[in-house]
């Protein structure tokens, strides 16, 4: 499907900044003041007027009045304006205030019918619609809140990665799970991808490691929420800093890499590091094959000795056993973890093949 981009013509980073929520239009208009005073580079100004919040009885937006404080924001300083909707009615009210861009919320994204509801309202306007991902990790759900925008004949569509939501402890507040924003930008070449690292990150601390991760894995820019006051902020003051804050301790460390190089010598190390890869998949897919071929075997014998496939014991055993030569290796338990697991569920899955097959192979 056919998109434009939503941001033309903008150096990268693209920059969406501004307070989480729109408070009082005092704390609007001081929060694009100062960066404007700060000289910071703002290809949209952000405030949430319409706020989702997880628990009642926290502060839920001030609702359409801070769409004229975004205005004004607009007219003093220049900034193109953005807010979220959540309904037809907040899609129609940002329409009719010629708000420049409007963002899909996680919550909203993971519902099919609000998602089209507000497709169905922003039908023949050209606004541009950014699409937060849904807080369940589920690619298909994403790809379907763009789907349905473009359905409609919007074409201005990108998203915003702003994690997922998590149960338990963890540095982040929303886990990245970057392979998921990855997937999305190979089904949708050419998507342009924010990444919300106030809400990834959830404090003040992290805002430029995840932000620089981002920009690591090729993403086109930020969306970073500032407040003058961050303490005293009515949503999120955790992760808000003053835009004199995001700017010396963010924007201005962030490095922007180019995709490829131009410089021959830089291609040629690369390319030889890369057929050395290839190489060393090939080998290690042989061994796969390998692998699997020797497990269909043990299939067979199991098979005709009425044994059950899963063997808690050799299982236990390979995967201790690997764990402790892998450390020396310099290779993380983690990542051991997860290859022997998807290693031995095709194995387990080969065997089941033999054990429901009607004839009985004979043993190579
Ligand atoms: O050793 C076996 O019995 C096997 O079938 C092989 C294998 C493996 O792939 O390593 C597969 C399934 C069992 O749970 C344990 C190990």
């Amino acid at each position: 499907m056919k998109f434009k981009p939503v941001f033309e013509n903008v150096t990268r980073p693209i920059q969406v900044l501004g307070p989480c929520s729109a408070e009082t239009e005092q704390q609007v208009m001081e929060t694009a003041r100062q960066l404007a005073e700060n000289d910071v580079k703002v290809d949209l100004f952000r405030a949430g007027i319409w706020k989702p919040r997880t628990r009642p009885n926290s502060f839920e937006g001030i609702g359409a009045e801070g769409l004229e404080w975004l205005k004004k924001v607009r007219d003093e300083f220049g900034y193109k304006i953005t807010t979220e909707v959540a309904n037809k009615d907040h899609a129609f009210e940002a329409v009719k205030a010629k708000v420049d861009v409007v963002w899909i919320g996680a919550r909203t994204t993971v519902n099919p019918f609000a998602v089209q509801e507000i497709a169905d309202a922003l039908k023949g306007t050209d606004i541009p619609v950014l699409v937060k991902n849904p807080i369940n990790p589920d690619l298909k759900l994403w790809m379907g809140g763009i789907e349905r925008l473009l359905n409609v004949g919007l074409d201005r569509v990108g998203v915003i990665h702003r994690g997922f939501s998590k149960f338990g402890k963890s540095v982040f507040r929303n886990s990245p799970q970057w392979q998921i924003p990855l997937a999305l930008k190979q089904e949708f070449p050419g998507i342009q991808i924010l990444c919300d690292a106030s809400h990834i990150a959830g404090n003040r601390e992290n805002l430029y490691s995840v932000s620089q991760a981002a920009l690591n894995l090729n993403f086109d820019g930020v969306m970073l929420e500032t407040h003058p006051t961050p303490d005293d902020a009515w949503s999120d003051a955790a992760q808000q800093v003053t835009p004199a804050d995001l700017k010396k301790n963010v924007l201005d460390k962030l490095i922007v890499r180019k995709e490829t190089g131009d410089d021959p010598v830089f291609q040629h190390n690369l390319e030889d590091l890369r057929s050395q890869i290839d190489l060393i998949d090939k080998e290690l897919f042989q061994l796969f094959a390998d692998r699997m071929n020797l497990a269909e075997k043990i299939g067979e014998y199991k098979k005709q000795n009425n044994i059950t496939i899963y063997q808690q014991g050799r299982w236990s055993e390979i995967l201790e056993g690997m764990m402790e030569k892998a450390g020396p290796m310099g290779l993380s338990s983690r990542f051991v973890d997860k290859v022997l697991k998807a290693i031995h569920e095709e194995s387990i899955s080969r065997q089941e093949q033999i054990m429901q097959s009607e004839n009985e192979n004979a043993v190579k």
